[in-house]
């Protein structure tokens, strides 16, 4: 994990972000704040809104307004890889993992943000760049551990089942040394008894692995249950916020997300 967080603070605070394409408004007016020692669910209706803010968030779209700022410096319209270098790493709905390549070595393969070297010293490396790598690869060994994959360690990942594969996924957003952590939907696909055990490793990455998470996700019961704090979005802006027992009795909520005969 990056340099811990001292000042008291959001970690991370979007304002009143928007992001247009052409006359489509995609975003608009979103601001909330990600505290230290956060797990924070962004949640929604489909075309809510909340991949375009993980992308504003981490560089790969420019706010057309608003702003982003990180441990209070502003990091708006930085590139991708400098906001990653920061410490704020996010995961791909679609997967980051290599199919042929093993559970160790997908991860292995994602600390590329921290074990960078010349190409001079990888064909001549010295004892510093051998230090690095055996470091690298402890580094490596110890996330497949982390998130429960040990026996799967050698095991090409086209072997793995869905609920190791969302596990591998995070293993190597981990690989980069997130302080911020960001999922997008990463318990795609399973089946809600690995969903919970998949929620009890996010709230175990907190505070050891990650300084806080942010997470999008469509499952309900796992972002209920791993969130400190939620935020709402529907059509593009910000519908509400707060915990999770006062958002499950929202009626804005229920009417978003099950029509207005429910609310
Ligand atoms: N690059 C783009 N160009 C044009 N429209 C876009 C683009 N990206 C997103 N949109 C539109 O912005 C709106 C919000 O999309 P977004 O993917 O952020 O929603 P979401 O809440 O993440 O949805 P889901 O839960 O289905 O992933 C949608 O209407 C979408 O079609």
């Amino acid at each position: 994990m990056n340099a811990m967080n001292h000042q008291s603070g959001p970690l991370l605070s979007a304002q009143k972000l928007t992001k247009t394409f052409g006359g489509i408004t995609a975003v608009k007016d979103i601001s909330f704040d990600l505290m230290p020692g956060e797990i924070l669910g962004l949640i929604g209706p489909n075309g809510a809104g909340k991949t375009t803010c993980f992308n504003l968030i981490t560089g790969f779209y420019v706010p057309s307004a608003g702003s982003v700022s990180y441990r209070g410096r502003d990091v708006t319209g930085q590139k991708p890889h400098a906001i990653a270098q920061q410490g704020i790493v996010r995961s791909f709905q679609k997967t980051n993992v290599l199919k042929s390549l093993s559970v160790f070595e997908n991860i292995l393969a994602g600390h590329y943000l921290e074990g960078r070297q010349s190409l001079l010293s990888t064909f001549f490396p010295g004892s510093k760049v051998r230090r690095t790598e055996a470091a690298l690869r402890d580094s490596a060994a110890d996330i497949v551990h982390t998130m429960g994959l040990s026996r799967r360690m050698d095991a090409p990942a086209y072997l793995l089942s869905c609920g190791e594969l969302r596990l591998l996924e995070v293993g190597v957003a981990l690989a980069a040394k997130p302080s911020v952590l960001m999922l997008d939907e990463p318990a795609a696909g399973l089946n809600s008894q690995e969903a919970l055990a998949f929620g009890e490793t996010l709230r175990k990455l907190r505070g050891t692995r990650a300084e806080s998470i942010l997470l999008v996700e469509h499952n309900m019961a796992l972002v209920m249950g791993v969130s400190d704090r939620l935020v709402v979005m529907n059509f593009g802006q910000k519908l509400a916020e707060g915990r999770p027992a006062d958002i499950l009795a929202n009626r804005d909520v229920v009417e978003a997300y099950l029509g207005k005969a429910h609310a």
